[in-house]
């Protein structure tokens, strides 16, 4: 895999006239796990859409490039807030669809040991409407995972599973990711202090990062002392930002 790059956001998003994000500026460094909190509305899915290549039908008055000046496309993946899974393909087949639509011959043996990975080797052949809400969102992100791209884009990747399954699928999406620039939206401030390495919260104001200096390697232990002191901190600027 070519190095990751960082990611550079300046600027500002409009559709017919009316902003969805910023004018703001916002980087992600490479190979680096950050995190991007800050309440609803803010533009966090819409700096990812820019990101991923997705904004077309946007007016982006700026820019969303990689820090090493070299085209993002193809070194991205994106998972969505909506798990986006085709209703008629299998899980499998979902999991391996960027391959077919690059034309490439999936890898059924590397889909199969993904989708062992998040729980989900028996449901390999079933459809996405024979699946639970937390079970949908793990085969989009094993879809995610296969992808073997150097910038991982996720948003709210872990909402719909139960607290055990979210650490499990944190402690997977850590370890896969592990050296790439990752891009992460959330929710959840206990989650951002689990897996944050840079943590930015996004409000009306402009970017403000929340810091970490200090904390151990990610994934960080849930009840670990920095863990909880970053949560609460976290926590209490969310609450601010309101
Ligand atoms: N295609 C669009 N056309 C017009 N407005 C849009 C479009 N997409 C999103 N918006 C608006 O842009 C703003 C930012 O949306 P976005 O989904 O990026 O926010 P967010 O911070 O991710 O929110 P949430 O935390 O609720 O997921 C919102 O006010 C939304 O209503």
């Amino acid at each position: 895999m070519t190095p990751p790059p960082g990611l550079a956001f300046s600027g500002r998003v409009t559709a017919g006239g009316s902003v969805l994000l910023g004018p703001v500026e916002m980087q992600a460094a490479a190979g680096r796990w950050t995190c991007l909190l800050g309440p609803s509305g803010t533009g966090k899915s819409t700096l990812l859409h820019c990101f991923a290549g997705l904004a077309e039908a946007l007016t982006l008055d700026g820019r969303a490039e990689a820090q090493d000046d070299r085209p993002l496309q193809g070194r991205v993946a994106l998972m969505a807030q909506s798990d986006g899974l085709l209703p008629w393909l299998t899980v499998q087949e979902n999991v391996t669809l960027g391959a077919r639509l690059r034309r490439r011959r999936p890898d059924r043996t590397r889909a199969q040991a993904l989708l062992a990975r998040v729980g989900l080797a028996d449901l390999a052949r079933r459809k996405p409407h024979a699946l639970s809400g937390g079970q949908r969102q793990r085969a989009a992100l094993a879809r995610t995972l296969y992808e073997d791209r150097p910038v991982a884009l996720l948003d709210e990747p872990f909402s719909a599973l139960d607290v055990a399954t979210r650490a499990q699928m944190q402690d997977l999406a850590a370890s896969e990711l592990r050296g790439r620039t990752v891009l992460h939206v959330t929710h959840d401030p206990a989650e951002a202090a689990r897996l944050g390495e840079r943590i930015l919260v996004l409000t009306a104001a402009g970017i403000e990062e929340i810091g970490t200096d200090g904390a151990p390697p990610i994934p960080r232990a849930p009840d670990a002392g920095a863990t909880l002191a970053t949560t609460g901190r976290l926590t209490r600027r969310l609450l601010e930002a309101a």
